[in-house]
């Protein structure tokens, strides 16, 4: 099964109105309500279920919005953890292509500190790392065709679903 967030429910103009712990709290309201109608219910019946974005996105965007990091590992505290964690990263012109292609942009976006950006997200992959999670970081360049970096993904689901029950392999770089 396949999942988003934030989900279809939460309103994007929220991100407007809102930012900090407001919004950080409308945030993990959405995803409690996303595991309890959705998730755990799919756990129950389907071998995987993938969600686009999860407690690692909080981890880095609500930091970016004035977060301590502990506020946010605080709030998503009572939330299931994933058995992988897939990052997908992209060089600065590969992103700044993709920005600019994009009508809209909100201050999510990026401000243009990449290497601030890097250095985020790195915390929140061994924070990830650090509470038992298959961490994994998928390349995702402009010159990795978007069916390359699915058959990626794929392939790692299909490798951690044979090793479900031997214990959890260390993080690995596509
Ligand atoms: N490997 C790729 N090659 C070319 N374009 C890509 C690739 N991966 C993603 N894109 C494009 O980049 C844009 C942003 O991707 P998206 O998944 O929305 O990123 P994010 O969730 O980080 O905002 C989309 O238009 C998508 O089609
Ligand atoms: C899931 C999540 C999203 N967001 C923000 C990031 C985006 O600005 C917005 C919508 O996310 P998303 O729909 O994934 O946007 P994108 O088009 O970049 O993939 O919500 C958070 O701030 N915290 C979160 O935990």
């Amino acid at each position: 099964m396949l999942t988003k967030e934030p989900t279809p429910a939460f309103d994007l103009t929220n991100e407007e109105r809102h930012n900090g712990l407001a919004l950080a709290e409308l945030l993990a309201a959405d995803r409690a309500q996303h595991l309890r109608q959705i998730i755990v219910p799919a756990l129950g019946t389907e071998d995987v279920v993938i969600t686009d974005r999860y407690i690692a996105s909080s981890m880095h965007f609500q930091v970016q919005d004035g977060l301590s990091f502990d506020q946010v590992r605080q709030l998503n505290a009572d939330f299931i953890l994933p058995d992988i964690n897939i990052f997908m990263m992209a060089d600065e012109s590969s992103l700044d292509s993709r920005r600019s292609r994009r009508g809209v942009l909100t201050r999510f976006d990026g401000v243009g500190d990449f290497a601030g950006e890097v250095s985020s997200w790195r915390v929140v992959k061994g924070h990830m790392a650090s509470c038992g999670v298959q961490v994994v970081i998928i390349q995702n360049n402009d010159d990795v065709a978007p069916e390359q970096t699915a058959y990626t993904m794929a392939k790692v689901i299909m490798e951690r679903l044979e090793e479900v029950g031997n214990g959890r392999p260390e993080s690995t770089s596509y």
